[in-house]
């Protein structure tokens, strides 16, 4: 997160961090007892390793009483998504037993209805990512309010120049912006999870490439579906 502030300890209690080998390495969002959201991208950083999901952190390397890291019973990528777009860049992920849900650990509510923020609606950010170009990584959660920016707007030149598709949407990205770390984590309008945050045009604090999240509300059936399918 570019330009924003540390997160006061568990305000944001649905908060996953994706880890490799101990290291962090993408957001998501618990959206279930044993679901967490995140971004299809994240998988292609795993390189085939094991990865764990932490819930319950403010501080990534601080003991804290309500952090617990479950391992992964099973990852599923949207079918649409792949490495050359932005497109269906969603990631189900069934922790290996149900998170116990506390004041630090709680499910985030995501928007079911299919329609648009409304463009200026100011939404927040939060996660584990770079929070300056030269890739500095914070300790604690960090989050930052952006307004929503019409597609019409996104798909113009020389913003995102027509790839913006109605299942995407995009915040001001002007010094205050999502980066590298943030991919997966929530974007949180008026309390509830409406997008998803995308690598996009993978450089951040740039006015002319918006943040792009895929917009949860477009694929509730698969989301629903996923989880519904999964045994135990
Ligand atoms: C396999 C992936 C984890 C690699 C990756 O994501 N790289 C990368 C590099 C620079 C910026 C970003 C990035 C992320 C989130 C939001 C934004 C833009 N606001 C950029 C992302």
């Amino acid at each position: 997160i570019l330009g924003g502030s540390s997160a006061g300890p568990h305000q944001r209690p649905y908060m996953a961090s994706l880890q490799v080998d101990g290291q962090h390495v993408c957001g998501g969002l618990l959206i279930a007892e044993q679901w967490v959201l995140s971004a299809a991208h994240c998988m292609e950083d795993m390189k085939g390793k094991a990865f764990q999901v932490l819930l319950g952190a403010h501080s990534l390397s601080q003991p804290e009483p309500h952090k617990r890291l479950y391992a992964v019973r099973a990852a599923v990528r949207h079918p649409g998504s792949n490495t050359e777009t932005n497109d269906d860049d969603l990631l189900l992920l069934q922790v290996s037993e149900k998170a116990t849900l506390s004041e630090h650990v709680k499910i985030l509510p995501f928007q079911r209805q299919d329609v648009d923020v409304p463009p200026g609606t100011l939404c927040e950010a939060a996660g584990w990512g770079f929070t300056s170009h030269s890739g500095r990584k914070p300790d604690v959660l960090q989050q930052v309010e952006r307004p929503v920016k019409s597609r019409e707007e996104c798909n113009k030149r020389p913003y995102h120049d027509n790839t913006i598709t109605d299942k995407m949407l995009c915040t001001d990205s002007r010094k205050k912006d999502t980066c590298k770390g943030d991919s997966g984590g929530p974007l949180i309008c008026n309390g509830v999870a409406e997008g998803v945050v995308t690598a996009g045009a993978r450089v951040c604090g740039n006015f002319k490439k918006p943040g792009i999240y895929t917009r949860i509300a477009a694929y509730v059936d698969w989301i629903d579906g996923v989880m519904a399918a999964a045994g135990e």
